[in-house]
């Protein structure tokens, strides 16, 4: 493994968010808050020194994508403009490999709060899947707060948020009855999204739960679409 100082905790944080996805939303801890289609969006209440910090996950099943290049997406700074309506500024601090990435991010003000900034590493990787033989890899894409001295101190400006975010895509073919061959019509993209965001500074609770209850949903509707158009009618990436 690369010898970066960042390297275990990038390890240790991308294996036990996959854990904790596949965790599913089992256990009656999970509020549903939102639902579209396929995609159902869960939360949970709680705060952090009088801060709401509502743990959200969404599962989603999408057609005609692969695992692969849903947090190919989702990790590559490149085309984040495109789908990521909140975003007013980002920067690679540093590329760490050409799977883990060093990024800060400036974020649209939502009022009534200030304006917040999020510092993370950003990470992606394809994990076997050691259960079931036959189905595809997982894809894993994770995003967790840092430190960077390359980031600004923001004396007094800029609120910095603290998230732990992950993107896991399990990907299952149906094979065409008549041996064809696989096209994207036996593409099958089941996905868990899940995210946790401190504000980092005091934000109504009322205001915040109003945002995540808008913004969750516009966010992973419109980035699953994106991908689909990006996809289509390109070869597959498995
Ligand atoms: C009062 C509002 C404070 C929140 C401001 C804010 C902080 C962080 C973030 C955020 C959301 C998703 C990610 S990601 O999944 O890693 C993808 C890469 O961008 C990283 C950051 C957003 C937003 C602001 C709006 C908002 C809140 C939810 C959902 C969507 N937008």
């Amino acid at each position: 493994a690369p010898a970066h100082p960042l390297w275990p905790e990038i390890e240790r944080v991308t294996l036990e968010q996959l854990q904790y996805a596949r965790l599913g939303v089992e256990g009656g801890v999970w509020q549903l808050f939102a639902e579209d289609g396929e995609m159902k969006m869960y939360k949970r209440e709680e705060e952090v020194d009088g801060l709401a910090v509502d743990p959200l996950k969404a599962v989603h099943t999408v057609k005609g994508v692969t695992g692969r290049e849903m947090t190919h997406y989702f990790f590559s700074p490149d085309v984040r403009f495109e789908w990521e309506t909140t975003l007013e500024q980002m920067k690679v601090l540093e590329t760490i490999a050409d799977d883990t990435l060093v990024i800060l991010q400036i974020h649209k003000r939502v009022w009534p709060a200030s304006q917040r900034d999020a510092l993370f590493w950003s990470h992606v990787r394809r994990v076997p899947n050691d259960t079931d033989r036959d189905a595809q890899d997982i894809w894993i894409a994770c995003n967790h707060s840092t430190e960077h001295h390359e980031a600004p101190s923001n004396e007094g400006k800029m609120v910095r948020v603290a998230l732990t975010v992950c993107l896991v895509c399990q990907t299952s073919i149906e094979p065409p009855a008549d041996g064809g061959p696989v096209t994207r019509d036996h593409l099958t993209c089941k996905i868990t999204y899940c995210s946790v965001v401190n504000p980092g500074g005091w934000v109504p609770t009322s205001a915040l739960r109003a945002v995540y209850k808008r913004e969750y949903p516009k966010f992973l509707k419109r980035f699953t679409q994106y991908v689909k158009d990006r996809c289509d009618k390109q070869p597959i990436l498995f």
